[in-house]
């Protein structure tokens, strides 16, 4: 295996080279992963990320992937009913999930419950279960190891719904936890915690705004900052890689972008 912190950086001119270079990466993995394993574990997050998918929906990968095998979390998602424009359920069920044909039994979305704690609470309990049904293994760091995280940031380098001055940042015990105040509406959200989505295999951070491109720029060039922007923490087990479109990366310095 791979030294921990390995990272790529993919610098394209427009959101829509991200999107068809993405596919590509993401149709790749699946394939590898299922050779080796016979299933390949997708974390989701909401915002932008779920348009920027939307070449796998497409041709050639529609018909490629083989999406029997692929089984769908959430890294964060908001506590209100699945049918809410909030959620991100919806959100990636309108955007991606009805458009391919992933098997309805193996989408873990959240069971709704006005109590964000319990909504926590549920979802990792049925992530216990997995990992004891060996459908997800653990790290060696003793948390469940999904394949590929796909993840976005905010303007404030906030990732999954773990915020800069927020305490879910820095739990290193819950797999999943929650919160009630979030500063971006909604408040009350669910979210893994650092060790878990460190755990991950494979992590695409994909970012295509200028409204990040401070955060990008932070987090890339090791720019001190109190507290540490979440987003500048993670890491995967094997390869860390950043999507940007020349908006995301506008703040970086010119050599970074060739
Ligand atoms: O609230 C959230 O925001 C982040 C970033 O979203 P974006 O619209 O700036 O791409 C997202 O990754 C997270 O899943 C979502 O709940």
């Amino acid at each position: 295996m791979a030294p921990k912190h390995m990272q790529n950086v993919v610098i394209l001119p427009r959101e829509e080279d991200v999107a068809v270079n993405l596919a590509g990466y993401v149709a790749g993995l699946s394939e590898k992963t299922i050779l080796e394993k016979g299933s390949f574990s997708v974390v989701l997050s909401g915002g932008t990320l779920i348009d920027t998918l939307r070449k796998l929906t497409q041709c050639p990968y529609k018909e490629t992937v083989n999406w029997s095998k692929w089984l769908i979390f959430w890294v964060d998602e908001r506590v209100v009913p699945l049918d809410n424009p909030d959620s991100n359920y919806l959100l990636a069920w309108n955007g991606f999930l009805s458009k391919v044909p992933i098997p309805k039994h193996n989408i873990y979305h959240i069971h709704y419950s006005p109590s964000s704690e319990v909504v926590a609470k549920d979802y990792e309990v049925r992530l216990r279960r997995l990992v004891e049904q060996k459908v997800l293994p653990l790290s060696s760091t003793g948390f469940p190891q999904f394949d590929l995280m796909l993840l976005g940031i905010g303007p404030d380098g906030h990732v999954a719904s773990l915020f800069p001055n927020r305490p879910q940042r820095y739990d290193v015990t819950d797999w999943v936890t929650f919160i009630n105040d979030s500063p971006k509406p909604p408040p009350k959200r669910i979210t893994f915690t650092f060790p878990v989505i460190n755990s991950a295999t494979y992590i695409a951070m994909v970012v295509t705004d200028k409204e990040e491109a401070d955060a990008v720029a932070i987090t890339l060039e090791h720019i001190p900052v109190k507290p540490p922007l979440p987003c500048s923490e993670v890491q995967a087990e094997v390869l860390l890689t950043w999507f940007l479109d020349k908006d995301a990366a506008s703040k970086l310095p010119p050599n970074c972008k060739k």
